[in-house]
């Protein structure tokens, strides 16, 4: 891979038509839509269907599971087709695989057998045709918590990672996205907490600001090599 000019950025939680047109007329790259019930963001398949018909081309929708069964995800895969599958829950490797389908693999940093670098580079070696790993803090609800981790965590992952298929979450927002950008220079981050007014509840200026902010400090470390 060559350089990177920005940091790409995927909303995560959005749950309505004015979402998505505010997250696209932000900058957004990717828009993530929860098929996860005991979410505050849970869209039913229908309505994600119907959300997902309405991003444009050049930006990814992406659908969010944790611990589905298979004939959901099928069901998703055929009603929704998204551009990728983010599994963020305890799905095994064979499990993320059988589909043959673009996905990402979230790793909850922190959770248990989740606590060292080892531990973590083990756990992504399980995911062999993982599009990307969405490295996120451990949180009992899954994600979508707000919450940030130790990023030295990460060391060893990033060493047997291309720097493409690593993508930063967990309580990321406008104040603190200067502070993550110059320190990793990550491909890509992820948030769905700093962009709202209440959980579940987007906020466009919130998105807006946050693009500013990410603009503002990538500017600063142009260009990066991948
Ligand atoms: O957003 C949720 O409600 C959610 C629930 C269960 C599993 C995952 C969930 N979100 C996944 C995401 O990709 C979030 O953007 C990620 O966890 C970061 O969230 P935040 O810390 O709020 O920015």
């Amino acid at each position: 891979m060559g350089l990177k000019m920005r940091t790409r950025v995927k909303f995560c939680g959005l749950s309505s038509e004015k979402d998505i047109h505010d997250a696209v007329a932000a900058g957004a790259d990717a828009i993530g839509l929860v098929l996860y019930e005991k979410s505050k963001r849970y869209v039913p398949l229908a309505q994600a269907a119907a959300l997902r018909r309405t991003v444009p081309a050049f930006v990814n929708a992406v659908t969010l599971t944790v611990n589905a069964d298979v004939q959901s995800i099928e069901q998703i895969m055929g009603t929704v087709a998204p551009d990728f599958i983010q599994f963020h829950g305890d799905e095994t490797g064979a499990f993320c695989e059988q589909f043959s389908y673009p996905y990402i693999r979230a790793i909850r940093v922190g959770a248990p057998g989740l606590t060292s670098p080892e531990e973590i580079a083990t756990a992504v070696s399980d995911y062999p045709s993982a599009r990307a790993f969405l490295f996120d803090a451990y949180s009992p609800a899954y994600g979508g918590a707000g919450i940030s981790f130790d990023i030295g965590l990460l060391s060893q992952a990033r060493q047997i990672l291309p720097a493409h298929k690593i993508i930063i979450a967990g309580g990321l927002n406008a104040s603190n996205i200067a502070a993550l950008v110059s320190s990793y220079r990550p491909y890509a981050v992820d948030l769905s907490s700093g962009i709202e007014i209440a959980p579940g509840e987007k906020s466009a200026g919130k998105m807006r600001s946050f693009m500013l902010a990410l603009s503002e400090v990538d500017k600063l470390h142009w260009p990066v090599q991948l």
